[in-house]
């Protein structure tokens, strides 16, 4: 769990998942818990959670190299349903995904978010089964219309404003009018506290500015669901706490489900629950009671006291530090 300011957090570990759904005795006290598909299993965080969003089934990813015959098992026996205890994507939940690097993580995203599709087992996003076969107009509506993205890198369109970069996925939709889409697009960057900086191109704003026109651009459709891939990855330490508190209010205000992955540790104090991906399987889950914040004064003394520590540890013994 993040070290600063998640002092309210409460872990629950229920320990290593297995494909059977099984696992070890750590996992007892879910596991033991007689869920039915029709009972809801009520996760033990202090707020409520909406309807299912995101269930699986055994679900797999192969990836098939191309003009090759090697074949990359990226993900196996994922299972997000109530059969198991880990249970599904719900409304207003705030989920974080981590593991090691090649474990599955942007895989699992992809599948989520139905930029890629699932070669086994079953999938189902905001009521549409997902397979091998969905074809890529459905599911390019259903992304345009349901579902926001944010990437580490913002993706923004440089030649464009932040005001216009956020109108865009309204044009694509095309269910608004023009002086709506704008209204909107104005609402949403002053609620990402941008109003002043309307008509800055990408290039004229910092890098939490653009990731708060990711964000706000992501939003601007009202998705029930927003998938972030290291949202805060680029980000120095007080734009990724600032970011961070700004998707933990869209979470509780909206009851938007967020599903992030992360590299970083102490973001963890953000979340509902934590999924842990490595060799391409659920290895472990932490529910979090109580969603906290991390202060930037906090957090920016915990990191350079642990980075004093890191280089200290690097000098030849002969040298004394004091
Ligand atoms: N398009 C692809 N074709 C072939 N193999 C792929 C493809 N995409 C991912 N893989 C493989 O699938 C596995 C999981 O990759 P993935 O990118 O999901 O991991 P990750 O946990 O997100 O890693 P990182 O933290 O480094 O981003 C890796 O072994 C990777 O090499």
């Amino acid at each position: 769990m993040g070290k600063a300011g998640s002092k309210e957090a409460v872990e629950e570990e229920p320990g290593i998942l297995d494909s059977s759904g099984e696992g070890d005795s750590d996992l007892d006290d879910l596991d033991s818990v007689e869920v039915s598909q029709e009972a809801r299993y009520e996760p033990p965080i202090d707020k409520m959670l909406g309807e299912d969003l995101i269930t699986s089934k055994e679900m797999g990813k192969i990836f098939q190299l191309p003009g090759s015959a090697l074949r990359v098992k990226a993900l196996e026996h994922i299972n997000l349903n109530h059969a198991n205890s880990t249970y599904p994507v719900r409304a207003g939940e705030f989920v974080i995904v981590r593991g090691p690097s090649g474990g599955g993580k942007t895989t699992l995203l992809n599948l989520l978010g139905l930029l890629d599709r699932p070669n086994g087992g079953e999938l189902r996003v905001l009521g549409l089964d997902v397979h091998s076969e969905t074809n890529d107009r459905t599911l390019a509506s259903f992304r345009l219309e349901k579902i926001g993205y944010v990437f580490q890198t913002f993706n923004l369109m440089s030649a464009m404003s932040a005001v216009e970069n956020v109108e865009l996925p309204m044009m694509m939709l095309n269910k608004i009018k023009r002086k709506e889409r704008r209204r909107r697009a104005v609402e949403l960057l002053r609620r990402v506290g941008l109003e002043d900086r309307l008509e800055h191109l990408p290039s004229e704003l910092s890098g939490g500015e653009q990731q708060r026109v990711a964000i706000a651009r992501a939003l601007s459709n009202k998705p029930q669901i927003l998938l972030l891939d290291e949202p805060t990855g680029d980000l120095d330490v007080a734009a990724t706490v600032e970011i961070m508190n700004l998707l933990l209010e869209i979470n509780l205000e909206q009851q938007t489900a967020l599903v992030m992955v992360t590299h970083n540790p102490d973001l963890e104090a953000y979340a509902d629950r934590i999924l842990y991906v490595e060799d391409g399987t659920f290895t472990r889950q932490v529910l979090n009671k109580t969603q906290s914040r991390l202060s930037v004064a906090e957090y920016s003394s915990f990191l350079e006291h642990a980075e004093r520590t890191a280089v200290e540890r690097e000098l030849p013994s002969a040298v004394t530090v004091t």
